[in-house]
């Protein structure tokens, strides 16, 4: 079980320390949320941002979730600022282009996922399991933070699992004490967590809480 720490809805004035207050408590890995005010009706971080998560903090892994049709403009900008995993939309792009992006991701020595939309039927990767060093079922529609899990997350997360074998399987978009255990019971083992962590009580006491629901 893996706790991503969202920094969408973190403090941008003070984001060092609270992605600090994460890694103090155990975290290993940060989920980077990029939106291109296209793709999402949101605007959020660049390449610099993952640059100098980087140049900080080099020990935490850099998970990208790439919120954007533009891949061809945007994925080689990543993969130069560092990220390790980059997980983009199957929506971004037409089917028979998806395969070639992940492998230009794995021939630039970088990780990668595909991302799926609520609407998008599951058995699309299918014929891309063995490309997908991770797979993320967005429980909830991206765009923004602190909205709620949906309630048809926990069968799409299962029906993920079935296909997908050992690769994991990540959940993004209202995780919180309760959610996170539905979808652990589905067969989730990666858990982005945004307005959870860093929205309200004290940094630690909340992954804390988390680390103490997922290992039950
Ligand atoms: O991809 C995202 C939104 O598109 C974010 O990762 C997600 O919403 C995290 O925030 P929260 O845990 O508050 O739902
Ligand atoms: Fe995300």
């Amino acid at each position: 079980m893996l706790i991503a720490p969202s920094i969408l809805n973190a403090d941008n004035l003070n984001l060092a320390k609270e992605i600090a207050a994460a890694k103090e408590a155990g975290i290993t890995r940060f989920h980077l949320d990029i939106m291109d005010g296209h793709f999402v009706p949101n605007l959020s971080f660049g390449p610099q941002l993952v640059q100098d998560f980087k140049k900080q903090f080099p020990d935490l892994e850099a998970e990208v979730h790439l919120m954007s049709s533009n891949l061809r403009g945007m994925l080689p900008d990543f993969v130069k600022a560092g990220a390790d995993l980059i997980e983009f939309h199957y929506e971004a792009d037409y089917a028979n282009q998806i395969p070639g992006w992940l492998d230009y991701l794995h021939d630039s020595g970088v990780k990668a996922g595909i991302v799926l939309n609520p609407d998008t039927e599951i058995r699309v990767l299918k014929p891309l399991l063995p490309k997908l060093d991770q797979i993320l079922i967005m429980t909830v529609y991206p765009g923004f933070g602190g909205q709620k899990f949906m309630e048809v997350a926990p069968s799409r997360i299962k029906a993920a699992k079935d296909l997908a074998g050992e690769i994991p399987i990540e959940v993004d978009g209202g995780i919180n004490a309760e959610t996170a255990k539905l979808a652990k019971e589905a067969g989730a083992t990666v858990f982005v967590a945004g307005s959870y962590i860093f929205s309200q009580k004290a940094i630690d006491q909340q992954v804390a809480e988390l680390k103490r629901i997922l290992e039950e």
